[in-house]
């Protein structure tokens, strides 16, 4: 780029030791020459200054600092263009000088066409290959965490009211797109060109063989209107080729001889069952719902929409109700309790924390985002308490705790165990209340559920710790324990600490399982009404079974490395991500201090997997890796 910035002062003086004619002297059209030359300099140095300000350049050239560069192309374009001149006016070449300031004005003009382009690409997007190829480069690569970890780390340590609210998404999605909004709110799965696929756990060891292929498969690049959102959900890293689903992988049997003629409409996946059952038949033993489940926007729209047959009392210590739907359909909801933007009070401990409504939904998105899907699908709601709820319900005891508040909203507080009195009544604005509803999962009559107590849990008391909070080698207890000692148990608890370490959620002190898959399956993370409290701080105690067992499955962690670069910001995808949920028009389902905390606290597990690997390294040197489970083992092991 150096020598294309000088060539054309180097015209005049080339064509003039070369062309030996003489004629009369043109001295104008050489002090045009001149003057065209120091022009076209002041022109595109500021293109330079700023392209060479760009990594890149500075990069390619880190002695020239741009001011210097500036002054030098100024001088030297002076210095050849009197030698030029004189050159020209000594051999008195008129058509030579001509010809001259023509090649030296049509190289000035290629010259700024070029550097615009050098100056444009530098800005925009990158190919999907060149993306791809490049994240996944900087996913392997083992010392990935500094430079992107300090970008991280400085901006967590800002005051958070100090931070700039992130308008990058806003330019394309925000309050100008509201109308075309409303009409999209309940679509929640991507569109990317291909159907559903059925999958079991990923296998990340030949991603990169598999880079090209993807390439083909006709997916959306970046950059051509592609949300992040959808970015992710079509990168390699969770587009694995996955080994089929045997009979036995599915949580439920359709039991086709019971069918008859019609068994051929009765497939899995058949558009005649209603979403809600599409959603019971599609769960297998690795998962709830498949990546890019074309069922998840149907689903989600039955959520909001359908018409509440009937409220019923459900289980659990506090205020929740299951809704009924005409197409015998159920979800559980909970209701809005406080404030988008209210953080838990401080003097709170967790086990007297409400739970938020805004919170389940927001972990339902959170979960999908990490590539787990193991939440039920859970949507926002604006619900009518008087004919959703208090005129349908069956339950007595449940309408007679209904009453009108004194500035007329309609109330009620139920029944549980956990703040259902007067004071913690909830109020509907006058009538229309904040909830989200949560997929019901099969009846326990079709599939049981095994309830696991998590050897995390935490002691809920004031006064007394768990174990693991006092020895600091717990985990290798519970290395040795069934059913931690085999298969991916362990490994899928620490995905979930990852999970409740970005939301803040401490109260996950049980998780479920499908008694039908026995040890080797994933893990329900039911119950996440207790997350998104509090953004300020983060609660590090949460990551301790990744910080005692330095465990972490290759898949997670690939997915939240590629969360972790800009292009595909854990807070910009989730940002996205909720903006489908019919409430995202009422108001963000999470507000920009909680979607900065996602981003600051996977800073803090990707540098926790760091120290874990660096621990390791020092220890028992480079060799086996402990801390990453290779997932293909885990594969294998289960279909043996
Ligand atoms: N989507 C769902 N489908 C079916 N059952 C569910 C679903 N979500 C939760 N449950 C069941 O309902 C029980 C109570 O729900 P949840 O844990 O959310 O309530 P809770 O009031 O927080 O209870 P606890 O105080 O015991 O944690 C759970 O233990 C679980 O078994
Ligand atoms: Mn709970």
């Amino acid at each position: 780029m150096l020598f294309l910035r000088l060539f054309p002062s180097l015209v005049p003086l080339t064509f003039s030791l070369i062309l030996p004619h003489s004629s009369p002297q043109p001295l104008l059209l050489i002090l045009l020459l001149f003057f065209l030359s120091l022009q076209s300099s002041l022109v595109l140095s500021p293109l330079f200054i700023q392209s060479l300000s760009s990594s890149t350049y500075s990069l390619s050239l880190p002695f020239f600092s741009s001011f210097t560069y500036f002054y030098l192309s100024v001088f030297l374009q002076l210095f050849l263009s009197l030698r030029a001149m004189r050159w020209c006016t000594r051999r008195r070449s008129r058509t030579v000088c001509l010809s001259l300031v023509v090649a030296s004005l049509s190289l000035h003009l290629l010259l700024i066409i070029l550097s615009r382009s050098v100056y444009q690409n530098h800005c925009d997007a990158p190919s999907p290959r060149q993306t791809h190829l490049h994240t996944l480069r900087a996913l392997v690569d083992t010392n990935y965490t500094s430079r992107m970890l300090d970008n991280h780390a400085s901006y967590a340590k800002t005051p958070p009211d100090t931070r700039k609210v992130n308008s990058s998404h806003m330019d394309s999605n925000g309050p100008q797109k509201m109308s075309e909004k409303d009409a999209v709110t309940t679509k929640m799965a991507v569109k990317v060109g291909h159907g559903h696929k059925e999958e079991g756990p990923v296998d990340t060891h030949t991603m990169t063989v598999r880079v090209g292929k993807f390439g083909s498969m006709g997916i959306k690049p970046m950059g051509s209107g592609m949300s992040k959102l959808e970015a992710l959900f079509s990168h390699p890293l969770y587009n694995m080729p996955t080994p089929p689903i045997h009979e036995d992988d599915w949580l439920l049997k359709v039991n086709y001889s019971d069918i008859g003629d019609d068994s051929a409409h009765w497939n899995r996946s058949s558009d005649s069952h209603p979403p809600w059952l599409r959603f019971h038949l599609g769960i297998s033993r690795w998962q709830l719902y498949p990546h890019l489940d074309p069922n998840m926007a149907p689903l989600a729209q039955q959520l909001s929409t359908h018409r509440i047959v009937s409220a019923g009392k459900s289980g659990g210590t506090q205020l929740k109700l299951v809704m009924s739907f005409p197409n015998y359909g159920q979800a559980i909801l909970k209701p809005m309790k406080q404030e988008r933007d209210e953080e838990t009070n401080f003097n709170l401990y967790y086990f007297s924390d409400f739970e938020r409504h805004n919170a389940e939904i927001a972990a339902f998105h959170l979960d999908r985002v990490l590539g787990y899907r193991r939440i039920p699908p859970a949507v926002g709601r604006l619900v009518d308490v008087v004919t959703e709820i208090k005129d349908i319900t069956t339950d007595h005891k449940l309408a007679r705790t209904f009453f009108t508040s004194p500035v007329n909203n309609v109330c009620f507080y139920g029944q549980c165990s956990y703040y259902c009195s007067t004071e913690h009544a909830v109020c509907g604005r006058p009538q229309n209340l904040e909830a989200s509803l949560a997929m019901m999962l099969p009846d326990t009559s079709l599939a049981t559920r095994r309830s696991w107590r998590s050897p995390w849990k935490r002691s809920y008391s004031r006064s007394k710790l768990a174990v693991w909070e006092k020895d600091p080698d717990y985990c290798d207890t519970v290395k040795k324990t069934p059913p931690y000692n085999k298969g991916t148990r362990l490994v899928d608890l620490i995905d979930m600490t990852i999970l409740d370490f970005l939301m803040g959620n401490m109260d996950r002190h049980h998780y479920e399982t499908f008694e039908k898959f026995g040890n080797n399956t994933f893990l329900l993370h039911l119950d996440n009404g207790r997350a998104f409290g509090r953004h300020s701080t983060d609660e590090p105690s949460i990551l301790t079974p990744l910080e005692q067992c330095c465990r972490i499955r290759r898949s997670t962690l690939l997915h939240l490395r590629l969360l972790s670069l800009p292009q595909y910001r854990l807070s910009d995808v989730m940002r996205d991500s909720l903006s489908h949920d019919p409430l995202f028009s009422v108001a963000p389902l999470l507000s920009e201090l909680h979607l900065s905390a996602l981003d600051r606290r996977l800073v803090t597990v990707l540098q926790t997997v760091s120290r874990c690997q660096e621990r390791q390294r020092s220890r028992h040197g480079e060799g086996d890796d402990d801390v990453i489970y290779d997932d293909r083992r885990a594969v294998s092991a289960v279909s043996q």
